[in-house]
């Protein structure tokens, strides 16, 4: 079986990036949420994803964002995917794919078995479904270090392409891989010394875990 694909969330510093790139993660997140610790403006995020550029795909993180502001992004960082972590239904999802003409990853948060039978309804509106923790009410969506239980979507067989956030660092991501089969990790305050700040010999030890899990 091959490795899972590996995504490095909130990346917010050219240091942070090359790192990511070096660890031979897929993709990059970029969160276009400002309330995030992790925010970047379209500003940074373009400096960061020329840089990027046909060496690690860019994933732009949204929160029910309008037309207006992801197109701000998308003009600014070219991202190659957009990942929408809120309310986005399902119509929403297939009408930015069908816009900005990029995949489109749906977050879902899952706390129960009945949170990942969601899944479905946006297997024609998405390229990929990110099972993710749910979040307290009031607090960020996602990038809070929880996980869920991750029996709930063990080998998960859905419709439509997969990964698995939520909590996951170089001690436990080998773990969750063995339990859930997921084809991509994805991460971000499990590589950080403080909310925000990324470290670079943390990237580096989740990335070889989720290799050596295999
Ligand atoms: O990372 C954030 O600050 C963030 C803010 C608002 C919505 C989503 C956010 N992150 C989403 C991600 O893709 C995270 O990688 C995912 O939730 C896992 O985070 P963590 O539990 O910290 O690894």
């Amino acid at each position: 079986m091959p490795s899972a694909g590996i995504k490095i969330c909130g990346i917010n510093t050219p240091d942070a990036l090359e790192a990511a790139i070096k660890s031979r993660a897929a993709h990059i997140g970029l969160v276009f949420f400002p309330r995030s610790p992790r925010a970047v403006t379209p500003a940074e995020a373009a400096q960061l994803s020329a840089r990027a550029e046909g060496r690690i795909s860019r994933v732009g993180l949204f929160v029910d964002a309008s037309d207006t502001a992801i197109g701000d992004a998308m003009g600014a960082a070219r991202l190659d995917a957009l990942q929408l972590h809120g309310e986005e239904t399902p119509e929403r999802a297939a009408q930015l794919r069908a816009r900005f003409g990029v995949s489109v990853w749906k977050a879902l948060p899952v706390a129960t078995a009945r949170d990942v039978e969601r899944a479905a309804a946006y297997a024609d509106a998405v390229d990929l479904i990110l099972f993710d923790a749910k979040t307290p009410k009031g607090a960020l969506p996602g990038g809070m270090g929880l996980s869920f239980d991750w029996s709930l979507i063990a080998h998960w067989k859905g419709p439509v392409a997969w990964g698995l956030a939520g909590g996951l660092d170089a001690a436990n991501v080998a773990e969750a891989i063995r339990m859930t089969g997921t084809p991509l990790v994805d991460t971000s305050s499990g590589v950080e010394s403080a909310p925000g700040v990324k470290d670079e010999s943390r990237i580096a030890a989740f990335c070889r875990a989720v290799r050596e899990a295999g």
